[in-house]
């Protein structure tokens, strides 16, 4: 369940007065998700979504508003959040900091179809292309800097063969890597699966929870999607979908030399955070809820696929 603060409607009511919304008909608690309390609220002008803010570091949330705006204003099917009257998006509700958004249409894709993939690879690049521009910053939190420091908390859980390939992999991407990026820079939705993107049909219906949105290498968020959009039960690369994220993603912006230089190891690097940030969850931090956390093992699996090499680039 993914209603940590309840609201009755009443609550919900008075709050809709601060913006030009229409009144509450119908409030619906949201079941998925994990980290904060949303719900679909239904008025009698529009479909919208309420989020309530259970965690994390709120001093953030400003970076995010202004984000979203950013990108909406450039038309990407992103939720931009909707200002009161006095043009604030920002809000409190129940004690907790809150937003209010457009519902974007559509279901998450399980098993995404080509035209899908293309419709992502486009939609990413256009992003990456205007979000280059962004001024906001907040550094990357899940990057080499957050995994060397982390690696180490986990360790104690794995076999002896897996601390050894976290380590080594962990010192092959410092050695690769260094310490400057020069690496196109922009910001990034840094958690991009398919269960973050909303999908009507073939059409992109939005990309959701930008709450991993940082700036940093844009690479790191091609290879995040690739490893979870184009990725088969074993571990492979599927190459179909590999092939339309990144035609598609291409024709908005063209990777450089040293981008497509960095590509093999940008996809281990990601497979190993997910990896780390999964087993984090299992044995280290585990939340309060009881929903079943995600598989560690299954970027195990891709990291080992990753290191038999990656597929050529489409030119
Ligand atoms: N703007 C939106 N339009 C349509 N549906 C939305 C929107 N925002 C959220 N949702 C729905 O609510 C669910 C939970 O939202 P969200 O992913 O923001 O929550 P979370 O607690 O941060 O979850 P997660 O575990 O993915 O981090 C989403 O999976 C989606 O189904
Ligand atoms: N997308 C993440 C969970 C949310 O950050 C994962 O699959 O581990």
């Amino acid at each position: 369940m993914a209603v940590f603060t309840p609201l009755d409607d009443a609550q919900v009511a008075d709050f809709l007065t601060r913006f030009e919304a229409g009144s509450l008909k119908e409030l619906k608690g949201v079941a998925s998700g994990t980290e904060n309390t949303t719900y679909f609220v239904t008025t009698d002008s529009r479909e919208l979504v309420l989020t309530l803010f259970e965690q994390g570091e709120h001093e953030e949330l400003p970076f995010f508003v202004d984000l979203l705006d950013y990108l909406d204003e450039h038309r990407l099917p992103v939720p931009g959040p909707l200002h009161d009257r006095d043009g604030v998006a920002l809000q409190s509700l129940a004690g907790k900091p809150a937003l209010l958004f457009p519902r974007m249409p559509g279901k998450h894709p399980t098993a995404p179809s080509i035209a899908q993939c293309s419709a992502l690879g486009d939609t990413l690049g256009h992003m990456h292309s205007v979000s280059r521009h962004f001024e906001g910053q907040r550094p990357n939190p899940r990057d080499l800097h957050w995994l060397a420091p982390m690696h180490h908390r986990v360790l104690a859980y794995l076999s002896p063969e897996d601390q050894a390939l976290m380590s080594d992999e962990i010192d092959t991407y410092q050695a690769f890597f260094g310490d400057a990026s020069d690496l196109p820079q922009g910001a990034i939705h840094g958690d991009l699966f398919r269960d973050n993107t909303l999908f009507d049909g073939e059409q992109l219906g939005g990309i959701i929870d930008f709450y991993n949105g940082c700036t940093g290498d844009l690479l790191f968020d091609l290879a995040i999607v690739i490893n979870d959009w184009a990725t088969d039960d074993d571990g492979r690369l599927n190459k179909e979908r590999h092939d339309a994220i990144l035609t598609a993603y291409q024709t908005r912006r063209e990777l450089t030399c040293s981008e497509r230089d960095a590509w093999p190891m940008m996809l281990r690097m990601t497979a190993l955070r997910y990896w780390l940030s999964r087993l984090l969850v299992v044995y280290v931090d585990p939340p309060a809820h009881d929903l079943t956390p995600h598989d560690p093992q299954r970027f195990r699996t891709i990291l080992g696929q990753r290191l038999k090499g990656a597929l050529p680039l489409p030119a």
